[in-house]
C-alpha cells in the first residue's frame, strides 16, 4: 500500500540552535491509519508533523507525500484575536468560503449543531475543539493532522474526543495523525503509536508497544505510569531493530530510563 507521507532519515535544525531537535526520523502513514506521536515536552512532536506538512526546512532526510493529498490540519496553537468578534460560522469560512448546509453539516458531524452563530470566544474547549476539528473536515481530508487536539479537556471530554475520531476515520475513511500527551486513551484509539525523542525511541502496534517490556519502563501500569514518559532520559543512537510477533517493534539496545 503506498503511504500518504512517509519521510526517511529526516532531521531537523531550528535556527540558532546547536543541537538538532529532530534526527534520523523515519515514519509513514498509510490511508486510514490512526497514528499517535507521543514524546516528552520538547521532544519535536510538533517539528516532526510540521516537517512532514512541508512547514519546515530538513537539514536532511527526504519527506514524500502522495500527489494531490487532501489534508485537514489542526495545530497545536490556534490564534484567536478576542477584540476582534468572529461567529463560528465565519470561522468555518477561512480561509474558504463553504456554504450553509456544509458548515451545518460539518457542526452536526463533529457533535456541535447549531453553534453556527456562537462566538468563537464565548466557545467552551471541548467546543472549540470540535469546531476545529469541523473546519479540517470541510477539506475532505485524506488525512487529518491533529496537534494536542484534547488540550484544556476533561478526561470525560478527551475520551469523547478520541471517540468521536474513531467515528470519523470508520465513517470517511481518513487516515489519522496526532500528537497527544494522553497517553492511556490514545493507546486505545490508535492503530500505532510512534514515541519520540528526537529520534523514534520506540513504535509499533499499541499491544505490541504496551507488551514491549520498554514501554512498561516507561509507562508502567496504569497512569501513573504516564509520567514516567515524562522523566526518561534518551542518551543513546537506535542502531537495532526487533520484531515481535511479525509487528515493527524498535528500540535501541542502550537504551536507558529513569524508573
Ligand atoms: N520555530 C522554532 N524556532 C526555534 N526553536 C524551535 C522552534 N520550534 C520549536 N523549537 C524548539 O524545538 C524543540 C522541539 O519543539 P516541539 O514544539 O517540536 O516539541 P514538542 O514535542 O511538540 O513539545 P510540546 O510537548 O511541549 O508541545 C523545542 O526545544 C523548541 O523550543
Amino acid at each position: 500500500m503506498s503511504a500518504l507521507i512517509q519521510a526517511t532519515d529526516l532531521s531537523v535544525s531550528h535556527a540558532g540552535s546547536q543541537m538538532p531537535v529532530l534526527r534520523g526520523v523515519d515514519f509513514r502513514i498509510d490511508p486510514a491509519e490512526i497514528v499517535t506521536v507521543v514524546g516528552p515536552n520538547g521532544s519535536g512532536k510538533s517539528t516532526l508533523v510540521r516537517a512532514l506538512l512541508g512547514h519546515v526546512d530538513l537539514t536532511s532526510g527526504r519527506v514524500r507525500r502522495m500527489a494531490g493529498l487532501r489534508i485537514g490540519y489542526v495545530p497545536q496553537r490556534v490564534h484567536i484575536e478576542k477584540a476582534l468578534p468572529m461567529t463560528v460560522r465565519r470561522f468555518l469560512s477561512l480561509p474558504r468560503r463553504v456554504g450553509d448546509a456544509e458548515a451545518g453539516a460539518a457542526l452536526a458531524r463533529t457533535g456541535v449543531p447549531g453553534l453556527e452563530s456562537r462566538q468563537i470566544t464565548a466557545l467552551s474547549g471541548g467546543q472549540f475543539q470540535r469546531v476545529l476539528l469541523a473546519r479540517a473536515l470541510l477539506n475532505d481530508p485524506q488525512l487529518l493532522v491533529l496537534d494536542e487536539p484534547t488540550q484544556g479537556l476533561d478526561q470525560p471530554g478527551i475520551v469523547a474526543f478520541y471517540e468521536l475520531i474513531e467515528d470519523v476515520r470508520a465513517e470517511t475513511g481518513a487516515a489519522v495523525l496526532m500528537v497527544s500527551h494522553d497517553l492511556l486513551v490514545v493507546m486505545r484509539a490508535s492503530d500505532r503509536v510512534v514515541c519520540l525523542n528526537g529520534h523514534v525511541c520506540c513504535e509499533g502496534t499499541p499491544q505490541v508497544v504496551s507488551a514491549a517490556p520498554e514501554y512498561r519502563a516507561l509507562f508502567g501500569a496504569g497512569s501513573p505510569g504516564a509520567l514516567a514518559l515524562y522523566q526518561h532520559h534518551h542518551d543513546h543512537d537506535h542502531d537495532h531493530v526487533a520484531d515481535e510477533g511479525g509487528h515493527a517493534h524498535r528500540h535501541g539496545p542502550d537504551c536507558r530510563h529513569q524508573h
